[in-house]
């Protein structure tokens, strides 16, 4: 509150103004004058005008009521008038860059008192650098996106350009050489598979999951086939672009047909008479970003088997929105294509050879989705913890209730173990080869995604429980818990349904049984 005009004032004058058209309350020592705001107040003016309530130290019944983000809307600070004589406000006005303090609200590397194997003093200044961009860019934006349903904001992408935010989320690689890394925070070669993980985890910090996704999930999935498959004349068209943002990029793999069965795919590619040109035919389904995508990564039967081709937008090309459980923001697709030629040079990989093409990129995007998972849990563990000890019911806060601290304790313990099991998992892409992460590591990491996503739906059970109707309510203060509820089951879904990966990761154990190890 910055208004020179603050008045200094005792409890007992705060107590006069205690009725409709002339009424203050005290919120952590500061005094809000409500007498034109009351009529207005979405809880109603019986609420303001209660005893305990007028005049009075509101602070703990605005609490169980509100999330602290309202008195930081510039229309309600501005019904602060002052503050009490000789009192300090005592809680934590959150701000940009904020480290919680609230236990298991951040992993072990960044609380206080603990130790990482794994983090560098130069993971800790890109975290640093990307949780502030997040709290200031990125999640008033999402926020707002969620709500009207429209594109993340094109200033936002240039500034993550500008950042080169759009080449770390395709991790370290050779993309990055000549860049300048959040304004030269990591050198391109320094960057690894933690810094990435730093990324990832502070963008999913912003609490809107088709925003996420909006916020170019289709690249993260769709670029790789080219950054790794494509020709060099391809790259050198698509890739700057892309990682400028000037265009977007999508993977469009799954079909109303076939999702995981991926030799049941129907879209066809079929060679020109010349021999110069696939002409592709069929439709994609669920496809993020493929509304507003310019290219799409896209897989297709042909004589040879299944082959990946890069689709331009053109003729023959449409795309329409889906109406999914999640914001349109994400700009989930149905696209047709309908006699769409495309220069064989568009080929990524080798013709026949788009299993190979799927299956190189698998391991990492799933690991990406258990970044985003982990993180989204311990918020989650963070708003709980919260709610359980401002809000009181029969006369004591909820956190007073055993059956609550076991609820309580099952979050904590199923974020902390993916967390864990993840850093460990990054360790070992740092040190492994591209090829040895391939044979070692899907088993893991299909392992991990599915834990990961399943604890994240027991998390978001339990946390509507304890929010009770706060937690299928769209604002207030369960707005967060209604959020992740309704949405968490994408991450169940994308990359590999959850028993299909843990299957996948029994089969990679099975392959690598010792003959001669017997009971
Ligand atoms: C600076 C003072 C206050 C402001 C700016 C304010 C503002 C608001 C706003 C914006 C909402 C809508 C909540 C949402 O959807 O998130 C709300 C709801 C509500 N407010 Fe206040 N309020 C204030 C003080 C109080 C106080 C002291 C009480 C006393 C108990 C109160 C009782 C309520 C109730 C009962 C609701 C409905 C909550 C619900 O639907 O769960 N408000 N208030």
């Amino acid at each position: 509150m910055s208004n020179s005009k603050q008045l200094k004032c005792t409890r007992d004058e705060v107590a006069k103004h205690n009725k409709k058209g002339d009424l203050w309350i005290i919120i952590d020592s500061k005094v809000y004058d409500l007498t034109r705001f009351a009529d207005m107040h979405p809880g109603g003016l019986a609420a303001l005008t209660d005893d305990e309530v007028a005049g009075q130290d509101a602070t703990e019944q605005f609490f169980a009521l509100h999330r602290f983000e309202i008195l930081l809307k510039p229309q309600y600070q501005r019904l602060q008038i002052g503050t009490i004589e000789g009192e300090e406000p005592s809680l934590h006005v959150p701000s940009a860059g904020d480290i919680s303090k609230v236990p298991y609200a951040e992993p072990t590397w960044l609380t206080e008192g603990y130790y990482s194997p794994y983090f560098t003093e130069n993971h800790r200044a890109l975290q640093k650098a990307m949780r502030k961009f997040t709290d200031e860019y990125l999640t008033p934006d999402a926020q707002a996106r969620e709500e009207d349903g429209k594109r993340p904001d094109q200033k936002v992408f240039d500034k993550m350009a500008e950042l080169e935010i759009h080449a770390m989320r395709m991790g370290p690689g050779k993309h990055l050489q000549g860049r300048t890394l959040f304004g030269g925070i990591v050198k391109p070669e320094e960057f690894d598979y933690f810094h990435e993980l730093v990324i990832t985890q502070e963008m999913v910090r912003m609490g809107a999951r088709g925003y996420g996704d909006g916020m170019l999930g289709g690249k993260v999935i769709g670029l790789p086939p080219v950054l790794n498959f494509g020709s060099e004349e391809l790259k050198a068209r698509v890739v700057p672009d892309v990682l400028a943002a000037k265009k977007f990029i999508c993977l469009a793999i799954s079909e109303a047909h076939a999702g995981s069965d991926v030799m049941g795919l129907q879209t066809t590619a079929v060679k020109s008479e010349d021999g110069k040109e696939w002409i592709i035919n069929g439709s994609k389904k669920w496809i993020t970003n493929g509304v507003f995508a310019d290219y799409f990564t896209v897989g297709c039967k042909t004589e040879d088997g299944f082959t990946v081709v890069l689709v331009e937008r053109g003729e023959g090309v449409e795309t329409r929105p889906i109406k999914t459980s999640y914001s349109p923001t994400a700009g989930t697709a149905f696209i047709t294509f309908d006699n769409v030629r495309v220069p064989v040079g568009n080929t990524l990989g080798e013709e026949g050879g788009g299993i190979f093409v799927m299956l190189s990129n698998f391991n990492h995007e799933r690991w990406v989705m258990c970044c985003s998972s982990a993180r989204a849990q311990r918020a989650i563990v963070e708003e709980c913890l919260k709610w359980t000890a401002q809000r009181k019911a029969f006369g004591k806060p909820l956190n007073s209730l055993a059956t609550i601290r076991a609820k309580l304790a099952a979050m904590i313990q199923r974020a902390e173990s993916t967390q864990n099991w993840l850093e460990n998992i990054t360790y070992q892409m740092c040190n492994m080869s591209y090829k040895q992460q391939a044979s070692k590591l899907a088993g893991q990491i299909a392992f991990l995604k599915s834990y990961s996503t399943s604890c994240a739906q027991e998390t978001a059970r339990d946390a509507v429980q304890i929010f009770g109707g706060r937690g299928i309510t769209k604002s207030g203060m369960g707005r967060l818990i209604e959020h992740y509820h309704r949405t968490v089951p994408f991450d169940a879904l994308l990359g590999g349904a959850e028993d299909v990966l843990s299957d996948l990761g029994v089969r990679q154990v099975l392959r690598t049984m010792p003959h001669d190890a017997k009971l």
